[in-house]
């Protein structure tokens, strides 16, 4: 997993990297700029390849200006402007100056005409992640100046003017895609920062996990490789014991789908016997969509104990009683995932949080966060906020959203990479419960569980929006589960 390391220490991690690598901060700025140039090219397609370059004065500037010259030295028609003299900037920033290449059109921005060519691509090397106050006078003038601009926006490392771990205190270049370098910038993965990052990208420039990790805090951003190591195998002798028996609770009158949907995805996460418990009077009159799924009738007195995981909340209602609800934590006693109007009742019984097993899993969507939390300023404090829940509970939370927050007990934060907007549909959460809840049954261990629920549930969103787009479901999600383990070569 990458660190995603404080914009405070990136300065002293770049000296410590150079140090150890035997390079100097101008060859690493080179690596940055070239991947970038490496990122860029496939990405312009019909672009008629005409870049503006916008240098601010310190090393997110110096990162431009090299870019410039690799960008000329590819033949195209190049522009940089430059807003410092050129005596003010970083060294780096002058020493890259020095080799800029004959063709590239120069000059400083209060001496620019403002005319940008159509089909232009606009480059954004103002601040990176040295920004450490509002931006004025010349600084904000630009930046208002370029957001009026029609044409494709790239931000080098982060949009100027947001900083790199809080939430935004000014004026923000607009990107429409964010190049950042080796690990996403905290800021970059907050909802409200949506319109201003764009698209992010991470690109790498060489520092290994374990170099960085000695300079972590606590924060992470989970990729692809990282899972592969926390799946179980299972082997030809396997029987569907193995898998684990699950239950899921919930679906009351009218919500039928909710439990069939966790249901179905925790079949096709693996499970080996699936059972549904709806909150209804009688429970075999509820009809399971799929053959597999079995009905249960649970009641205050009946034994949880044959259950490997459960999966409680999905269209529960809010009519649930606290004793009953109370029971089911007493009956449990292992860990299990709790989802919707089960976050919800919690909301409404508080004193209920202290009674929920150890390591168990609460998946709360911004507004039954704010349910259960009350209200936060902006997302670096729900994240907190979050952190605080699962220390405080000994649970694993996850805040679900666009990279969506997995909030351990030992006060780690990571952070996913899959998914995408098309997941923003309903019952899209009941699919999530059902295969955090295979993965617990199946006998991972409940952070392991969490990961690699919130990974597959991302990717098979990815995979199952190649066809569908805007008009995929939550069926649909599930149906692309079994591709996520072959995608990744699982057995
Ligand atoms: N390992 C990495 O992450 C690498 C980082 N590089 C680049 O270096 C950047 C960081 O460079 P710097 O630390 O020079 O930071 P910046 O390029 O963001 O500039 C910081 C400078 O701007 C000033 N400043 C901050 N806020 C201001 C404001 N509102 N108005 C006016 N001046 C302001 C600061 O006092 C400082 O002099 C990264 O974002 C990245 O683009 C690359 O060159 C090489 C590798
Ligand atoms: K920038």
């Amino acid at each position: 997993m990458f660190p995603i390391i404080q914009g405070n220490q990136i300065q002293k991690i770049d000296v410590a990297y150079c140090s150890a690598e035997g390079i100097s901060s101008l060859e690493l700025m080179e690596r940055a700029a070239k991947s970038f140039v490496d990122w860029l090219i496939p990405q312009m397609q019909n672009s008629k390849g005409r870049f503006y370059v916008f240098s601010g004065p310190g090393n997110n500037g110096g990162d431009g200006v090299a870019i410039a010259r690799l960008l000329k030295y590819l033949n195209h028609s190049v522009h940089l402007i430059y807003i410092k003299d050129v005596d003010q900037c970083s060294n780096d920033f002058q020493r890259n100056f020095e080799r800029l290449p004959e063709g590239v059109e120069i000059c400083r921005f209060d001496l620019w005409n403002g005319k940008i060519e159509p089909d232009s691509i606009i480059i954004d090397a103002i601040f990176g992640v040295g920004i450490n106050r509002p931006l004025e006078g010349t600084y904000l003038r630009v930046i208002q100046t370029l957001n009026k601009q029609v044409g494709l926006k790239i931000s080098i490392d982060i949009p100027s003017g947001l900083p790199a771990d809080q939430a935004s205190f000014g004026e923000v270049f607009k990107a429409d895609h964010t190049a950042t370098f080796q690990f996403p910038k905290l800021s970059l993965l907050f909802p409200e920062h949506a319109l201003v990052t764009g698209e992010h990208h991470v690109l790498d420039i060489g520092m290994s996990d374990s170099f960085l990790n000695k300079f972590e805090n606590g924060n992470f951003y989970l990729k692809q490789n990282d899972i592969l190591g926390l799946h179980r195998t299972f082997h030809r002798f396997s029987h569907k014991g193995n898998f684990g028996k699950v239950l899921f609770l919930g679906s009351e009158q009218g919500k039928f789908g909710a439990i069939n949907l966790s249901g179905y995805a925790s079949l096709r996460t693996g499970s080996g016997l699936v059972h549904l418990a709806p909150q209804i009077e009688n429970t075999f009159a509820f009809n399971t969509l799929v053959p597999e799924l079995m009905l249960y009738q649970d009641s205050s007195k009946s034994s949880l104990y044959q259950f490997d995981a459960i999966g409680i909340g999905p269209g529960w209602g809010m009519g649930v009683e606290k004793d009953y609800f109370k029971s089911i934590f007493v009956r449990f006693k292992r860990p299990m995932v709790i989802d919707a109007d089960g976050l919800n009742l919690l909301a409404k019984y508080p004193e209920l949080k202290k009674e929920i097993p150890e390591n168990s899993i609460l998946t709360p969507h911004l507004k039954e966060f704010e349910r259960l939390v009350g209200e936060s300023a902006n997302h670096l404090e729900r994240i907190e906020k979050a952190s605080s829940l699962a220390k405080e509970f000994k649970v694993i939370v996850i805040l679900k959203g666009a990279h969506s927050l997995i909030a351990l007990p030992d006060g780690r934060r990571i952070f996913n990479s899959s998914g995408n907007q098309y997941m923003a549909t309903a019952g899209s959460g009941d699919v999530l419960t059902g295969m955090l809840t295979s993965f617990l049954g199946q006998g991972y261990l409940p952070e392991h569980a969490a990961i690699c629920g919130v990974f597959h549930h991302g990717l098979a969103g990815e995979i199952a929006s190649k066809s569908k787009r805007r008009g995929m479901t939550a069926s649909d999600i599930i149906e692309a589960i079994p591709d996520t383990f072959i995608k990744l070569n699982l057995l």
